[in-house]
């Protein structure tokens, strides 16, 4: 059986991309184009919904989709933790909800982030720089936003990182205490540098997309889960078991 699913914000980057991988699917065809100008009531009879919008009207979608149970796929940036919890209320408990919010679809992004969360309890000193091109709209990233709220749950017991001089604009965004630097330029597609400072050495994780194609697997791969998805899921690496691959859920 293949599903039907509803893109909105189809004639974006990401939409048209996404649009494209579902029409060349064996699994999946396509049930809307959505943009701006359309109706959120397109998705209506879809038997899935991929938001690829931006960060003030993706909650709408998602909503729109939870209303009818449709289960949905968010690609778009914004989701904060807070953002996040309120979804998880919504959904939690709620019949044949599902809800999976992946803030970046590429492996590299994913293993990345794992390997900052994986380092950031072992130093105090801790920044990212985030570099996407100069049509990206929103800032800090949604993946520096994930990031630094899971640097932050990493570090619980440790505390938050040290800002020095946090209060002067140029020492970045704080999120989740951690700083964060973003740049938006031309000649640029999307990067991600954790910097660990530590006694007499800094360590630094850094991620580069060079191509959209580092996208269509993750997006593929996280449509595929929807259909058998309960409740709200965040990550990639949800998806990808990475916490069995690691051995961590075993700790
Ligand atoms: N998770 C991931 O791995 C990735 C996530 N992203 C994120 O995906 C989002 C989209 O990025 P990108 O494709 O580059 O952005 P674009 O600006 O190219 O596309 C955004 C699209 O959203 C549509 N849109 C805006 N408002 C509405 C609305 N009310 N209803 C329906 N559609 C609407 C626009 O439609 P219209 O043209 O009709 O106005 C536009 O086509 C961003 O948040 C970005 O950060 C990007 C890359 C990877
Ligand atoms: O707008 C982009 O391009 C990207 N947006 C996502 C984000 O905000 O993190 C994912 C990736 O960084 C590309």
């Amino acid at each position: 059986m293949a599903y039907s699913v509803a893109v909105v914000g189809a004639a974006g980057r990401m939409g048209a991309l996404a649009t494209r991988l579902i029409a060349a699917s064996d699994d999946f065809t396509v049930h809307a184009r959505i943009g701006s100008a359309d109706p959120i009531e397109a998705i209506d009879g879809a038997d899935l919904v991929l938001d690829l919008t931006v960060p003030a009207v993706s909650p709408e979608v998602v909503e729109a989709a939870v209303t009818r149970g449709i289960p949905v796929l968010v690609g778009t940036s914004g989701w904060t933790a807070e953002r996040l919890a309120k979804v998880r209320t919504r959904v939690d408990g709620l019949d044949g909800a599902a809800v999976i919010v992946i803030p970046n679809f590429s492996l590299g992004s994913v293993l990345a982030t794992r390997l900052a969360t994986i380092a950031a309890g072992f130093f105090d000193s801790i920044e990212i720089i985030e570099a996407h091109h100069a049509g990206k709209s929103d800032s800090p990233s949604g993946t520096a936003i994930r990031t630094a709220e899971l640097i932050a749950e990493a570090r619980a017991e440790r505390g938050p990182v040290s800002a020095p001089h946090a209060d002067q604009r140029a020492r970045g965004q704080q999120v989740a205490s951690v700083p964060v630097h973003s740049l938006r330029m031309d000649g640029i597609l999307a990067e991600q540098e954790v910097v660990f400072g530590g006694t007499g050495e800094t360590l630094r994780i850094r991620h580069q997309t060079v191509s959209d194609a580092s996208y269509e697997a993750g997006i593929l791969l996280a449509l595929r889960a929807l259909p058998t998805t309960r409740g709200l899921v965040v990550g990639l690496d949800s998806l990808l078991g990475l916490d069995r691959l690691l051995g961590l859920d075993r700790l």
